[in-house]
């Protein structure tokens, strides 16, 4: 006798008797429609530390979303250091536009890493994927594609993407047209780090920190980092982006603010000094001024069951 096996069946039944009461999720706009407000509000309040981010991509959905005929897909690359909201945010833009939100079955991932093929089945992977595109959007041309890792990924595959974030009217007989595109990347974190340390060594506010103050460092790394740069540069010689959206390293006060956002998910009552307490314990950089969290905001769900009262 297990109680919290019995709590987890009773809770597995009663999700199967909510989606078939629900009804099956079906593209149409009693499940996908856009909550423009909502996005806002969720980006002001649930991301931290993000201003040029939250700026772009409020620009960027809206804008798209309010197309009844866009003339193509919207593709977005959320770059920047690990743990600092890029997974986070492509799941705020998808809990405002699908009823579901990441968890729509409209709303597909592709983890890059997973998907590293041997040379010779390197052109078996590339038409599954474009398959597994082109399937998608047949069955529902409001798709997001959230592309992880992309800096890993296989060129062979890269190549196999681009293909569908033209301006194609359609393609094979699919339009693609109504499609988002996220990709996401490790790629410039160092050339963003280097400025926002920048800003904090000469005292500016972070809030200053202008995209054009990290487009000169991005290119530049876009071009000449023959490595991870690769993917960006082929892109944007291209123009096959429509945004570029960096991502700072967030600051203790941010990860602080994380801790706290957190406890509240789990339904714990936010308790400052346990927030300060994990915060600490985090490791910073640089090692001796401590201003950037090197995991960013992204071990405190693992570590918050350690520093509960
Ligand atoms: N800027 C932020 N504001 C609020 N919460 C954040 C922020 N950054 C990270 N988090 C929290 O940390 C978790 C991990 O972050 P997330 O997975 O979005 O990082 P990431 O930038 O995608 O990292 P990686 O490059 O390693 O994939 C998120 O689920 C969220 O709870």
């Amino acid at each position: 006798f297990d109680p919290k096996l019995i709590f987890d069946r009773m809770a597995d039944n009663m999700r199967k008797m909510w989606q078939i009461f629900k009804g099956q999720e079906s593209c149409d706009s009693g499940w996908i429609s856009f909550n423009a407000a909502g996005l806002q509000a969720d980006l002001e309040s649930k991301l931290f530390g993000q201003h040029i981010a939250l700026n772009i991509i409020l620009k960027a959905v809206n804008g798209f979303m309010s197309k009844e005929n866009p003339e193509k897909p919207l593709v977005l690359s959320l770059h920047g250091p690990t743990g600092t909201g890029k997974s986070f945010v492509s799941s705020l833009i998808a809990d405002n536009i699908y009823k579901e939100g990441i968890d729509s079955k409209f709303v597909h991932v592709f983890i890059a890493t997973h998907h590293f093929p041997h040379s010779s089945q390197t052109d078996t992977y590339k038409s599954q994927l474009q398959q597994w595109i082109k399937g998608n959007v047949t069955n529902c041309p409001q798709s997001m594609f959230i592309f992880d890792e992309m800096d890993k990924m296989h060129p062979g595959l890269i190549d196999s993407v681009k293909s569908f974030l033209d301006y194609y009217k359609k393609l094979d007989g699919v339009s693609y047209r109504k499609t988002i595109f996220i990709f996401l990347s490790n790629t410039e974190a160092h050339s963003i780090t280097e400025t926002a340390l920048h800003f904090w060594r000469t005292g500016q506010d972070r809030e200053d920190i202008e995209l054009k103050d990290l487009e000169t460092s991005l290119s530049a790394s876009a071009f000449n980092n023959k490595g991870s740069g690769l993917w960006h540069s082929s892109l944007i010689k291209q123009n096959m982006v429509d945004f570029f959206i960096p991502f700072l390293p967030l600051e203790y006060k941010h990860v602080v603010q994380c801790v706290m956002a957190q406890m509240q998910a789990e339904g714990l009552k936010p308790n400052q000094d346990v927030a300060h307490k994990l915060a600490i314990d985090l490791e910073y950089f640089p090692k001796f001024e401590r201003v950037f969290s090197v995991s960013g905001c992204k071990k405190i769900t693992s570590r918050l069951p350690f520093y509960k009262e």
